[in-house]
C-alpha cells in the first residue's frame, strides 16, 4: 500500500552571519546550507497494517508524512501510495487518504461540526446512504451526538480531536496518517480514540501510519514500529522483536543531592553500566543504563549509594518506553538490525 524507496528530502536553509552586518551582507550575498531531513529511507507497508512511525523531535517524521501525502516533493527517491505518486497526483491521492495533523483542523472553524461533515461528503462525493451509515457508526463510537451542532472553535481539545478523527475516516480512505492524535488528551478520551482506530482497521481494513510520542498508543494500536533517527530508519520490525532484542535493558534514574556536573561512574560498575545523555532541565539527574544479564539493579543502586548521596531513584522496567528512550538516547544505529526492505 505504501512503498518508499531511497527517499530523501533536503531543505535549503538561508544562513546569515550574526548582527546587523550579517543582516546587510545577507541582502547581497545569500548563503545557504542544506538540511538533510530524510536520508534514503525505505519502507513497505502492506494494506491493512497499522504501523507506528516514531522518533525524537526533529527526526524527520513530519517531513516523511508530508511526502506521503503529496504536500512535499521529495529531493530524490520514490514514493507510491496505493499505486499513485502522491506529489504528482495530489487530488487523486487525496481521495483515498485521510489525515489528522496534531493541532491543525480540517473542519471548518465557524460552522457546526455536522455541516463540516456535509461539506466533506460533497468534496469526497460520498454516496448519501454510505455517508449516513458511516456517520451513525462514528457518532456512536466516538460519542459525537452532543457535539454535532457546535462550531469547532467552541470545542475542547478532546472533543475536537474526536470530531477530527471522524472527518479523517468519513470517506472510508484506504490509508490514514495520524500525527499525534492523542496529544494532550485525558485517559478516557485516549482510550476511546484508540478503540476507534482499531475498529476502523478491523472493519474497513484501513492502513494506518501513526506518529506519536505516546508509547501506549503504539503498544495498543500497532503491530510494527519504524524508528527514525536523524533522517534515517534505525529500526523496522515488530514490537515483540524489539522487546526481546532489548528486553534485558534496564534504566535507573538517580536524583542526586548535589548537582551531577562532575559525575563519574564508580569504577566497579563502569564496565557494565552506561551514563545516558544528561538533560539540562534537571542538573541533579543521572540515568544509568545496563543489561540485567551483566549486573543486577540492586547492585547498581548499592554501588551508587556508596559513592553518592542519592535523594531519590526510579527504576524503569523493560517497557517499550524504556527501550525506545534508550534507542533515541544512544542512537544505537549499529546495534539495531535493519529489517530487510522488499
Ligand atoms: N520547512 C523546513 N525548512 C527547513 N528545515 C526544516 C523544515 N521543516 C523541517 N525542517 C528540519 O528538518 C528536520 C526534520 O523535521 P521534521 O519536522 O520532519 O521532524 P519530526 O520528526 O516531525 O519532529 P517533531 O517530533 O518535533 O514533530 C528538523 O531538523 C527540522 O528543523
Amino acid at each position: 500500500m505504501i512503498v518508499v524507496k531511497n527517499l530523501e528530502k533536503h531543505y535549503k536553509i538561508a544562513k546569515r552571519d550574526p548582527g546587523l552586518r550579517g543582516a546587510i551582507k545577507s541582502l547581497f550575498h545569500r548563503k545557504f546550507e542544506t538540511k538533510k531531513a530524510v536520508k534514503k529511507i525505505n519502507m513497505h507497508i502492506k494494506a491493512g497494517e497499522m504501523v507506528g512511525y516514531i522518533g525524537a523531535n526533529g527526526a524527520g517524521k513530519s517531513t516523511t508524512i508530508k511526502m506521503l501525502t503529496g504536500i512535499l516533493t521529495p529531493t530524490s527517491g520514490e514514493v507510491k501510495v496505493n499505486g499513485i505518486i502522491p506529489y504528482e497526483n495530489r487530488q487523486q491521492n487525496a481521495s483515498h487518504i485521510g489525515a489528522v495533523f496534531g493541532q491543525r483542523t480540517q473542519l471548518f472553524w465557524d460552522i457546526p461540526v455536522r455541516e463540516s461533515y456535509e461539506l466533506l461528503k460533497h468534496i469526497y462525493e460520498i454516496p448519501q446512504a454510505q455517508y449516513e451509515e458511516t456517520l451513525k457508526e462514528f457518532v456512536d463510537v466516538l460519542h459525537l451526538e452532543p457535539l454535532l451542532g457546535i462550531p469547532v472553535r467552541q470545542l475542547s481539545l478532546g472533543q475536537k480531536m474526536r470530531c477530527e478523527l471522524a472527518a479523517a475516516f468519513l470517506h472510508r480512505p484506504k490509508v490514514v496518517y495520524l500525527d499525534e492524535p492523542t496529544i494532550g488528551l485525558d485517559v478516557a478520551v485516549k482510550v476511546r480514540i484508540r478503540a476507534f482506530i482499531k475498529q476502523m482497521n478491523a472493519r474497513y481494513g484501513t492502513t494506518v501510519l501513526l506518529t506519536t510520542h505516546d508509547m501506549q498508543d503504539i503498544e495498543e494500536i500497532c503491530q510494527r514500529i519504524i524508528i527514525i533517527d536523524d533522517g534515517s530508519v534505525i529500526y523496522d520490525g515488530s514490537i515483540q522483536d524489539i522487546k526481546s532484542q532489548f528486553g534485558d535493558k534496564r534504566v535507573i534514574h538517580f536524583e542526586l543531592e548535589d548537582a551531577a556536573d562532575s559525575f563519574v561512574l564508580p569504577e566497579t560498575i563502569s564496565e557494565v553500566t552506561e551514563v545516558l545523555p544528561r538533560s539540562d532541565e534537571d542538573p541533579h539527574l543521572v540515568s544509568l543504563s545496563f543489561s540485567n544479564k551483566n549486573i543486577s539493579g540492586a547492585e547498581v543502586i548499592h554501588t551508587m549509594m556508596n559513592h553518592y548521596s542519592v535523594a531519590d531513584l526510579t527504576i524503569a522496567d523493560a517497557k517499550i518506553e524504556t527501550i525506545v528512550e534508550e534507542i533515541y538516547g544512544r542512537g544505537m544505529k549499529k546495534e539495531v538490525q535493519h529489517e530487510e526492505i522488499h
